[in-house]
């Protein structure tokens, strides 16, 4: 059963469109991460889907019952859509336990139910503290608490941890994935975080030019990209000029195996990298690179290196040292992704 399915939606602002025919549909029970750079209209399909908004074409239908779209615009209360806005979201005059009830209707706004929303993110303990006594984390899972306290069919978050430092950021983002879990809503969780996708959801959603460029599993967005912007939003992602040949490419870097090659690849190509699968190796095993720079980053050593005029950022281990021909010799590991020259 699918919770969530948006077809082909169509929104403009002022004549300039924003979402130019958006596909998604998210499982019952399963977390989707919307992923994607500023501007591209993350906040905008967070809106319609909520119902603060009204699609231009297209039909969004939640549960199997269409909400927007075919004329119809359900009211964002009848919804049963819980939002969790970016930060500063709780009203500063309430306590926590009044945030919580402020999303009960009147009939539900009971000790035991606003209770029992804190106690879902563990803030059993603050109910009568005021936003500003509380830390940006415990702000933040107080916001979820709200929005679960009406038992929502899906839930939706925008950018939740943006006011957060990273530390507490990465915290607080698994307490919430985890709570999300326990209650089996199901969620959109909006990010220019590939990590912070990659951790918390099952599906993971990138947001290109108005469009849902791939929509799969953390794993194969990461390793197979659909697009050289998928691989961009994802993570980094190095390109090398490459030729290819029965399933493998040849590059400067020698030859790779490929894992997807995109349709009407061969011949001339456009290799797509992780920095990780650009590894050292034997002198016998790998082509010979400059190193003209190194910095030290703790965990690993990132060297700059230069082969065929072309300088790419490499991860050694930490404790690297080059010797004294300032040569290292480099290969390249695992499935890579074939793309059309650019
Ligand atoms: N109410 C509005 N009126 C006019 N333009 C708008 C409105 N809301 C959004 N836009 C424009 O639509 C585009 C997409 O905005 P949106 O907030 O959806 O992007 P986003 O991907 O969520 O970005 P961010 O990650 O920075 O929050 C932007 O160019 C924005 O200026």
């Amino acid at each position: 059963m699918r919770s969530v399915v948006v077809s082909n939606v169509m929104k403009a602002y002022a004549g300039h469109p924003v979402l130019k025919g958006v596909d998604l549909a998210v499982g019952e029970g399963r977390i989707a991460a919307l992923l994607g750079p500023s501007g591209c209209g993350k906040t905008t399909l967070l809106r319609l889907i909520a119902g603060f908004d009204r699609v231009d074409d297209g039909l969004i239908s939640i549960d199997g019952a269409v909400v927007s779209g075919e004329g119809r615009h359900e009211p964002a209360e009848r919804r049963r859509v819980g939002y969790v806005p970016q930060e500063g979201a709780l009203f500063p005059h309430l306590t926590v336990a009044g945030n919580v009830g402020f999303g009960l209707a009147r009939r539900d706004r009971t000790p035991a139910r606003i209770a029992e929303a804190l106690a879902l993110v563990g803030c059993a303990a603050l109910g009568d503290r005021y936003p500003h006594q509380l830390s940006g984390g415990q702000q933040q899972r107080v916001a979820l608490a709200r929005a679960l306290a009406p038992r929502p069919r899906l839930v939706v978050l925008d950018e939740p941890f943006n006011g957060l430092d990273l530390d507490l950021r990465r915290a607080v983002a698994a307490d919430v994935t985890a709570t999300l879990r326990r209650t089996r809503a199901s969620a959109i969780l909006v990010t220019h975080d590939p990590e912070e996708a990659f951790a918390s959801a099952d599906l993971v959603a990138v947001m290109h030019a108005g469009r849902i460029a791939q929509a799969a599993d953390p794993r194969t967005v990461y390793l197979t990209p659909a697009s050289p912007e998928v691989a961009r939003i994802t993570g980094a992602a190095i390109f090398l000029d490459a030729t290819v040949s029965a399933g493998r490419a040849t590059t400067p870097l020698g030859m790779a195996d490929l894992g997807a090659v995109a349709e009407g690849v061969n011949g001339r190509a456009s290799l797509c990298l992780r920095p990780e699968q650009i590894v050292l190796a034997r002198p016998d095993g790998g082509r010979a690179a400059k190193v003209v720079d190194m910095s030290f980053r703790g965990d690993h050593s990132l060297l700059t290196v230069v082969v065929d005029d072309r300088r790419l950022n490499v991860r050694a281990p930490a404790a690297f040292e080059a010797d004294a021909s300032g040569l290292v010799h480099l290969a390249i590991a695992g499935p890579c992704v074939a793309f059309l020259p650019s």
